[in-house]
């Protein structure tokens, strides 16, 4: 390919071809691919380089010259330079589409055609879905301010409503950002180092209306920090507030240090009736009302009748084991992280379940202990990370081999990959997407495997 002779800050007028796997329009200039924020297939659109890299480049649209009739047009322009909503310019049933056709290209690619993708299950109200919010804080004009990064920068756009969050944590970001102002705390300035205030994260369980407020701090000391707790914790829905102290030059939102400073350690919320318990750093599920749709469809596939050793994999604080274990004789969790495990003891016993135990380590290396001591599983359930699954883990399946696996993936090419490599023992079913975060490129989904 002869690299054409584009350069950075030049404009250009490019037409759209496709849509890449994170949002982006796709133009070829001769052979030449350049991803292009904020444009749609079909579109012509006036654009500026950002970036040139040996094989592929970037531009940024700067007007629509033929639009698609897919635009949206209501959505605030501070969205696009954020990054925040990446798909917001989209119709929302050509998301649904768009995410559907990317498990399509994925499984094509791998060469899984006969795979049937239904429809991606869409939302009925796609907007301020998310429970979570971690806000970026700088200082800025001499002031502390919240808002969300401009995209490919750690520059901070001011923002008030972030679009998909939760409204109640949008308000509760703007209190906790005036009674910081009020007290005169700095915002963070990562270029020095200096400051104070590096991120608010705030957690609101869906069907309790509990809140979390956690304060991400440069330094320990922060003056009149107990007047600040006093006035955050005068909402009544604040049911809990932390100080995390992150000393560190480091994108990792969290540091080391963790300090309750009023209230309890974690919120309660409810998945399918069930009580959890979360704690600042536990994984939880960001999109509630999908949560339960995406838990009710896998635990469907699996078809239990009371009868099933289940496992599951990647367990978290143990929503899906503990979704499930009144239609199974037994549930094992299999989490990595510690304190996770805790929690999932700790929400058995609180729902009164006593057919799961909780065990801490890597599924890979646990079920490699299993395979090896000839132990068995009916219906196991996956939820890895994007990752996927360990190759040693689809080794130790092909020796446990059990009747069912359910596999819940927050990223369909490693999704394909692993089925690809499941494929000789297993019958796939039909792919499910689900969509848990409207707006965004992410794409998750469901689908179970029969032991052939
Ligand atoms: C996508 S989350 C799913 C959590 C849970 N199933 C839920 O729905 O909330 C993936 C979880 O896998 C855990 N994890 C990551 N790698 C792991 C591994 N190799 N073995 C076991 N757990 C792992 C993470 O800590 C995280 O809790």
């Amino acid at each position: 390919m002869q690299k054409p002779n584009l350069k950075k800050n030049q404009k250009i007028e490019l037409t759209i071809e496709d849509l890449s796997y994170e949002g982006k329009g796709v133009a070829k200039v001769d052979d030449f691919t350049l991803f292009v924020d904020n444009a749609l297939p079909g579109e012509v659109v006036n654009a500026v380089i950002t970036r040139i890299n040996k094989n592929f480049g970037f531009a940024r649209t700067l007007d629509v010259i033929k639009e698609s009739p897919d635009r949206v047009h209501d959505i605030d322009a501070i969205y696009a330079q954020t990054g925040i909503a990446p798909l917001s310019h989209l119709k929302y049933d050509k998301q649904l589409e768009f995410k559907r056709n990317q498990v399509v290209v994925d499984f094509n690619k791998i060469g899984l055609k006969d795979v049937v993708v239904n429809e991606t299950l869409g939302m009925e109200s796609p907007f301020n879905y998310r429970n979570k919010a971690q806000v970026p804080v700088r200082q800025i004009n001499g002031k502390l301010t919240t808002g969300f990064y401009r995209r490919r920068s750690h520059d901070l756009v001011p923002m008030e409503n972030f679009l998909i969050q939760d409204p109640k944590i949008d308000e509760e970001i703007i209190k906790v950002r005036d009674i910081l102002r009020k007290y005169k705390v700095r915002g963070f300035d990562e270029e020095n180092q200096k400051g104070q205030i590096r991120t608010i994260m705030v957690r609101r369980a869906y069907f309790t209306g509990e809140m979390m407020v956690v304060l991400v701090s440069r330094t320990r000391d922060i003056s009149h920090y107990k007047d600040i707790t006093n006035e955050i914790m005068d909402n009544p829905d604040v049911k809990s507030l932390y100080l995390n102290v992150n000393s560190k030059n480091t994108n990792v939102i969290f540091g080391q240090e963790m300090t309750l400073l009023a209230g309890k350690k974690y919120i309660d919320d409810k998945i399918l009736g069930h009580t959890y318990r979360i704690s600042p750093r536990s994984f939880y599920q960001v999109n509630p009302v999908q949560t339960q749709n995406l838990y009710k469809m896998a635990i469907d596939k699996a078809e239990l009748t009371g009868k099933e050793e289940v496992v599951d994999a990647y367990s978290g604080i143990g929503t899906i084991g503990l979704s499930l274990a009144d239609k199974a004789k037994h549930v094992t969790g299999i989490e990595v992280i510690e304190d996770a495990v805790k929690d999932a003891d700790q929400n058995a016993k609180l729902n009164g379940i006593e057919n799961a135990d909780f065990v801490v380590g890597k599924t890979e290396d646990v079920l490699d202990e299993w395979a090896k001591n000839n132990m068995s599983v009916d219906v196991l359930m996956v939820d890895p990370p994007r990752k996927g699954l360990a190759n040693s883990l689809i080794d130790s399946l092909k020796n446990i081999q059990p009747k069912k696996i359910v596999y819940i993936s927050c990223n369909p090419a490693t999704l394909a990959r692993d089925l690809s490599l499941l494929s000789d023992t297993y019958e796939i079913g039909d792919v499910t997407p689900v969509d848990m975060f409207p707006m965004t490129n992410h794409i998750e989904s469901v689908v179970a495997l029969t032991l052939k």
